[in-house]
């Protein structure tokens, strides 16, 4: 391989030659970067279906944003006389906020430099965004990936998305900012002038730079709690958040009081503790969103291979702040049969046209649980309102389907994109129906069957994109348990000690008379397609990967969550293996 120029910032500016022989050549979509031999920057392979499935979201957030524009205008142009075109209008200040000052002027060599003393925050101000002109005006959206490493992920947006305005990349490691602008240049001109590297400490820029970007990124190692502060400010109103945690041990409970001092949210180890990891971050990125009078809109939240990732849209509204507390709720989690029951945090009272805002009516079980008499643990708050906006999750997977060939991690993305469009979008958690037979020690009916009988006691039933063995339900613990119990008068158990829970359970006579008749929505509409819904691995050690720089020593435990996912990834949900059997391989699959 040949050479490349590249001013380091060192010795004042001399124009240093690379070597690519030193170098690997990584191409990932559209973009290309250079990776040195030594681990110096973070780069991870797996963290394609990340960025594919982030590009996926940001066409759509392009679109949509494009939509509205179009609605305020026409709507503005019926309703406001000419004249008035000069005042300033609700709708043009929201226009104006897509874009403020402070953009870079787009030229790669002067910001090439990150001299050894060069402080944390950087100099350059950006320059004007050259589309956006006048008042009123749909300018192109502003992107600030403030954990940048290689730029590998901005270098994609530039290249790959139409429409997309400047992007700002941001790290606080020298190597990083040096990778990052030595792989802008090698990607030629078009990412020379739309993406532009910073040595700077994210939260600081971020505070510094208050409702400028309308998409800010956030992918860190580990947990994103420290950002999440300066991140909610930076974002432009009906801007959004994309939001990775990899911290999964800390937020699936295996130290709940850390999860409450990152995420003020205590956790539980259930089946679902993916998806609470998900509804705990959203709870958090709320909260500090409040604190400065805005509120979060889920339009996207997965849980893929070891870490969640959250897309919010953020809004300005003291008003509408005031219904954050419907969106919360506590969890009830048995200690004995593992049923689990929400308690929300607020309610609203209608009174003569205005309603009132009252905390939530408590508690909503009773000391110990109906169904076994053991305890309760309580975890939370969670996010207990929607964690998709179907009509975005729709429209991104016709668009994804579009585009096949644009996304290298396609046959992944579209499969999760279309498992979550069929997740009953208004179930918080799911019930796993190989933990429900563990508890009774009974065998397990296939999930056709068990879906039938939901269906047939008039409840909806749906899977999760979280768990290949998930079920969500707007069944109440109480059917669930009655539908177990008809279940195991076919299929007898063995005598068990009378204190188990599952004898507690089993001591009752059923109330509902379950119906097992195969239902016709009984299989989900990609089951019915046969469309794949979980998919393996590509190749071994797919996971987290540690900081750049450092040697793999320690063992991940996080790994073995994501390979052991992967263990009943695809496996046959009407199977007959035995529910304990099983049990031990999915107790695998909540440990991260
Ligand atoms: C997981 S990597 C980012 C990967 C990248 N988004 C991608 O898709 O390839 C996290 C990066 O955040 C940087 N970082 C950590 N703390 C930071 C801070 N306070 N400000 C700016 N960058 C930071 C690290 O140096 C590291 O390069
Ligand atoms: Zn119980």
């Amino acid at each position: 391989m040949g050479t490349v120029g590249e001013q380091t910032g060192e010795q004042n500016n001399q124009q240093k030659r690379i070597d690519l022989n030193d170098y690997t050549v990584i191409k990932e979509g559209e973009a290309e970067i250079l990776m040195h031999a030594k681990n110096e920057v973070f780069y991870n392979k797996t963290q394609v279906n990340n960025r594919d499935m982030s590009i996926a979201v940001l066409r759509a957030f392009i679109a949509k944003r494009k939509q509205e524009h179009e609605t305020m205008v026409s709507r503005r142009s019926k309703t406001v006389p000419k004249e008035s075109d000069k005042s300033i209008s609700e709708a043009d200040a929201m226009v104006d906020s897509i874009t403020e000052d402070k953009i870079t002027n787009g030229e790669c060599e002067a910001s090439e430099e990150s001299s050894r003393d060069e402080p944390c925050s950087l100099s350059e101000e950006p320059a004007r965004n050259p589309e956006g002109k006048g008042r009123g005006e749909l300018k192109s959206p502003r992107v600030l990936e403030a954990l940048s490493a290689s730029g590998l992920r901005s270098l994609r947006y530039a290249r790959e998305v139409e429409g997309i305005g400047q992007v700002v990349a941001l790290d606080n490691d020298k190597a990083s900012v040096e990778a990052c602008r030595r792989n802008i240049k090698f990607n030629g001109s078009l990412a020379c002038s739309k993406v532009e590297s910073h040595l700077a400490d994210a939260r600081v820029y971020m505070l510094t730079h208050p409702k400028e970007f309308d998409l800010v990124d956030l992918d860190p190692y580990g947990s994103p709690s420290v950002f999440l502060d300066s991140a909610v400010q930076s974002v432009v109103d009906g801007g959004m958040l994309m939001c990775t945690a990899t911290d999964m041990a800390v937020l699936c409970g295996s130290n709940g009081e850390v999860c409450y001092s990152k995420y003020g949210s205590y956790p539980l180890r259930g089946k679902y503790c993916h998806e609470m990891a998900l509804r705990i971050l959203l709870a958090s990125i709320e909260s500090h969103a409040n604190r400065y009078k805005r509120y979060i809109v889920p339009v996207l939240s997965v849980q893929m291979d070891f870490y969640v990732r959250v897309f919010v849209r953020i809004y300005t509204s003291a008003s509408a702040m005031k219904n954050t507390p419907l969106k919360l709720s506590y969890v009830y989690q048995c200690t004995g049969c593992d049923s689990f029951h929400l308690q929300p945090l607020g309610r609203t009272q209608s009174k003569n046209n205005s309603v009132r805002y009252l905390p939530g009516f408590g508690p909503v079980v009773s000391q110990e649980c109906s169904d076994c008499g053991k305890k309760y643990n309580m975890g939370g708050p969670i996010w207990s309102a929607p964690i998709h906006d179907q009509e975005w999750v729709t429209s991104i997977l016709a668009d994804v389907k579009s585009m096949k060939n644009c996304y290298p991690a396609y046959d992944r993305i579209s499969a999760v994109l279309t498992t979550i469009s069929e997740e009953l979008p208004d179930v918080p958690l799911f019930l796993s129906l190989h933990n429900l037979c563990a508890t009774l020690k009974c065998t397990s009916p296939s999930a056709v069957i068990f879906r039938s009988a939901v269906i047939n006691a008039g409840y909806r039933i749906s899977g999760t994109h979280v768990n290949p063995l998930g079920l969500k339900t707007d069944a109440p613990m109480d059917i669930i348990w009655d539908i177990m119990r008809c279940w195991v008068k076919n299929h007898p158990v063995k005598a068990q000690p009378p204190e188990l829970a599952g004898s507690v359970i089993l001591a009752k006579e059923p109330v509902l008379q379950a119906n097992f008749a195969r239902a016709v929505a009984s299989l989900s509409k990609a089951q019915a397609k046969k469309v794949a819904r979980f998919l393996p691995n590509p190749e071994r050690h797919w996971g987290p990967k540690v900081r750049a720089g450092r040697q793999i020593t320690i063992k991940h435990v996080s790994l073995l969550g994501a390979e052991a996912v992967n263990s009943v990834i695809n496996r046959e949900e009407e199977s007959d293996e035995p529910a304990a059997k099983r049990k031990k391989t999915e107790d695998l699959t909540s440990d991260s």
